[in-house]
């Protein structure tokens, strides 16, 4: 069996096109679609991935951006067109940005099966436009439908190792005593704020606990330069611009602040990290604050709004968080409680065999 996957523009898309490509490549051959010196093209590329790089461009309202669009779209459809013919491909799989569409249209002009994957609670745009076409969508997240295509509920499939450090680390609660603040695949500067907020405060108060920062790249130096100028005496500080193996700090943690982008909220479900998720306010269709509400409603975390956040109060959910040594019960029969990554494949080859 031979498939192409395609998903990029940030590691929430990214990182569940490398979790199916390397459950696929238990069954076959793959190809990746990735944009020339993209992000995408660059985590592909690390993961020993065979890559292809088409063009895209993102849906902007203005006169030269639809030109723009038009081009690179007609381009990238092309060249993954010619991916589509050289080889006999049995699916092609879209994992959400912009990069997946031209894989999409060329998929569907040659005939080849077009499965989705959504992340969050409310549908992409690339994911709308197209999902009534789609043979099969998997959502990560409960959401609401689009007729006309069948959808499963499967949850998002991780990376394999970051994965099977999660679902170990679950029941390692009582030895993962850290604090984790994670903003997303970018980072976040109001997340990284709060994080040099907290452990002033923390230290102040005479807690000793690890905290650790990933900062993204762009604020990384301006927060080494203020953990620098605080002397503390009891909180030990981390600091991280960007980790290529997360799995390595999800097992230290027994409690993360965070934005709610929906692969690191999955990651923290099924590690069992107790969430205090602070959407980013200007995310569309308010998809964070609805990923961070559908995870409070099972117990996982607390969502804080960022407009409304009161700091001795988010302090004390914090704090409660790091002393309960029992930590929540993961729902067995949640979308957190089984391995999405091989559901997704499983269906997929399933679906094709019968081709
Ligand atoms: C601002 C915004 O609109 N962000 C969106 C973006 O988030 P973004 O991609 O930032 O965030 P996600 O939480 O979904 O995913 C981040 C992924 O990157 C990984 N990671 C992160 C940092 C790091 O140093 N190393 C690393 O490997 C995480 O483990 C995770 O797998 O796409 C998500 C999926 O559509 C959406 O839910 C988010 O709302």
């Amino acid at each position: 069996m031979h498939y192409v996957v395609a998903g990029g523009g940030t590691g929430g898309h990214i990182y569940p096109a490398v979790a199916i490509a390397e459950r696929l490549l238990d069954r076959g051959t793959v190809t990746m679609l990735a944009r020339s010196g993209s992000m995408e093209e660059r985590i592909f590329l690390s993961q020993g991935l065979d890559v292809k790089t088409v063009c895209s461009a993102p849906l902007l309202y203005t006169p030269r951006s639809l030109w723009r669009l038009a081009r690179a779209t007609r381009s990238g459809v092309r060249a993954a067109r010619r991916v589509m013919t050289d080889t006999h491909v049995d699916a092609f799989i879209g994992t959400g940005g912009y990069v997946s569409v031209p894989g999409i249209v060329a998929a569907q002009m040659s005939g080849v099966p077009v499965y989705l994957l959504e992340q969050n609670t409310v549908m992409g745009r690339a994911n709308r436009l197209f999902s009534h076409r789609a043979r099969h969508v998997f959502l990560g997240f409960p959401v609401a439908r689009v007729s006309g295509s069948r959808f499963t509920v499967t949850g998002n499939p991780l990376r394999r190792r970051v994965y099977t450090v999660l679902t170990e680390c679950r029941f390692a609660r009582p030895l993962r005593r850290g604090l984790l603040f994670i903003g997303g695949s970018g980072g976040a500067s109001f997340i990284n704020e709060l994080f040099l907020r907290t452990i002033r405060e923390l230290d102040s108060r005479g807690r000793e606990v690890s905290v650790t920062v990933v900062t993204g790249i762009d604020d990384y130096a301006r927060i080494c330069d203020a953990v620098n100028e605080l002397f503390l005496r009891h909180v030990n500080p981390v600091v991280v611009s960007y980790e290529e193996h997360m799995e390595r700090l999800y097992e230290q943690a027994r409690v993360a602040v965070t934005r709610g982008g929906a692969l690191v909220l999955t990651e923290l479900a099924i590690g069992g990290i107790y969430a205090v998720v602070i959407p980013y306010p200007f995310a569309v269709g308010q998809h964070q604050s609805k990923n961070a509400t559908y995870l409070e409603s099972l117990g996982l975390g607390m969502r804080i709004e960022q407009q409304s956040l009161l700091f001795d109060r988010y302090l004390s959910i914090v704090e409660k968080a790091l002393d309960d040594e029992a930590g929540t019960a993961l729902p067995a029969f949640s979308i957190f409680g089984s391995d999405a990554g091989d559901t997704i494949v499983r269906t997929i080859e399933e679906e094709c065999s019968h081709d």
